[in-house]
């Protein structure tokens, strides 16, 4: 069986664990890494300092210790607070871990009681257990798949908090119980392990959401544009692959637009490069208000954009695509009077993603040749509509 200060080394080392992984972390903008990695480094500290604090003095065993550990628990719950952008309440927590010390102090020095200094400790842990809970359970309304580490999270906090009352009640009735902290009784052991260890499975739930956030926005910043907020090149390749497949087994149409903007460059020449940049932001803007819900605006690179429209004919494309010029043409003020030029085709059965994007291709070349600000359809289509064609 390990000695109770053998438990606290362990679980001082499995904070260090989880600072090294938080540390790695760090830099990758999620809320809450910081308050978890502070209650890392305190989680350790107050670790260390129960196991050998009494070689130092009594002090540190006690009223250090058992501020220094209170003040873990509410980082790892300041954490989470932060992740769950909930506000922290760190005043509150703030009195109450002085008011944890100061009771500490006075059932040591003036009244000695382990039970009472077990009562007080226990619920102050078991308060932290249930306001993570109830931090993450409150936050229910935003969970994403996967859902099992707020499962996992919330039933720790459960256990935790359970736990804490249930070691005050075995305190307060049980002959066997403990009579100091470090009482190497097999019960005690046990007691000690399950609290020592729950800091360091708090932070780890916290870890698994911050995790989860960190591979999300590594997701979305692949699959889209940093400047305008529409979708990547990336991603117009993923979700026209699906579409294309989707067309396949339904016989749904499908179709594309490619759209360049006229005489970007010009714009970027006479009024510098940021002018260009919310040239670009705004057209992003107008055109995804003209868009459905289904289609997908993607920017393909410099000032051209395609929009992949599912469940869409040639007809329907020409359309879409006549209304967003028009609403280009009227919003000039706003985008420094740049028009557009828009090549249009839909999917055929023998087509692959790379046919459909050269076909369309195609017609925006033919809209860019025939004078700009135009829509033009594929190659062997005879319809031509826009400003020039209706002149
Ligand atoms: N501001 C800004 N400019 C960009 C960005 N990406 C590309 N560009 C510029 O966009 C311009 C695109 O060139 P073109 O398509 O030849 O310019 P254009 O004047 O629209 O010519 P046409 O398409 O023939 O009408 C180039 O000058 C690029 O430097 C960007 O993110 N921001």
């Amino acid at each position: 069986m390990l000695s109770t200060k053998e438990i606290f080394l362990i679980a001082s080392l499995l904070c260090f664990v989880t600072f090294l992984v938080l540390f790695s972390f760090r830099e990758q903008g999620v809320r809450g890494i910081s308050q978890m990695l502070l209650a890392s480094v305190l989680g350790m500290a107050g670790n260390i300092l129960y196991a050998y604090g009494r070689e130092l003095s009594p002090v540190f065993a006690y009223e250090i210790a058992n501020a220094v550990y209170a003040s873990a628990s509410a980082s790892a719950l300041f954490g989470y607070r932060h992740l769950f952008r909930r506000p922290p309440h760190m005043r509150a927590w703030a009195v109450a871990i002085a008011l944890l010390t100061v009771l500490i102090a006075w059932f040591h020095y003036v009244v000695d009681s382990f039970l009472a200094r077990t009562l007080v400790a226990s619920l102050f842990q078991a308060a932290v257990a249930a306001g993570i809970g109830f931090t993450v359970l409150h936050a229910r309304a935003e969970w994403r798949r996967p859902y099992y580490p707020k499962i996992f999270i919330l039933s720790m906090c459960l256990l935790i908090s359970a736990g804490h009352l249930l070691r005050i009640m075995r305190q307060l009735v049980s002959a066997a119980a403990p009579a100091s902290l470090l009482e190497p009784s097999s019960g005690n052991v046990l007691v000690l392990a399950a609290g020592a260890f729950a800091l360091p499975v708090l932070i780890l739930g916290g870890l698994l959401i911050a995790h989860r956030r960190i591979v999300l926005m590594a997701e979305h910043a692949a699959n889209h544009d940093f400047l305008t907020g529409a979708f990547s090149r990336r991603a117009f390749f993923d979700i026209g692959g699906r579409e294309q497949a989707r067309t396949a087994r339904t016989g749904q149409p499908v179709s594309l637009m490619l759209v360049d903007l006229d005489n970007f460059k010009p714009i970027n020449d006479a009024q510098g490069h940021d002018a260009g940049d919310r040239v670009l932001q705004r057209f992003v803007e107008l055109a995804q208000q003209e868009l459905r819900s289904i289609d997908c605006l993607c920017r393909m690179g410099g000032d051209e954009f395609a929009v992949l429209m599912p469940e869409t004919d040639l007809n329907g494309a020409m359309a879409l695509a006549n209304r967003i010029r028009h609403r280009m043409e009227s919003s000039a003020d706003l985008l420094c009077g740049v028009t557009l030029s828009i090549g249009v085709a839909s999917l055929r059965e023998e087509d692959s993603l790379q046919t459909l994007v050269k076909r369309a291709d195609l017609a925006l070349y033919a809209a860019k040749g025939k004078g700009r600000n135009q829509v033009q359809v594929e190659e062997n289509q005879v319809q031509s509509w826009g400003e020039a064609e209706a002149a």
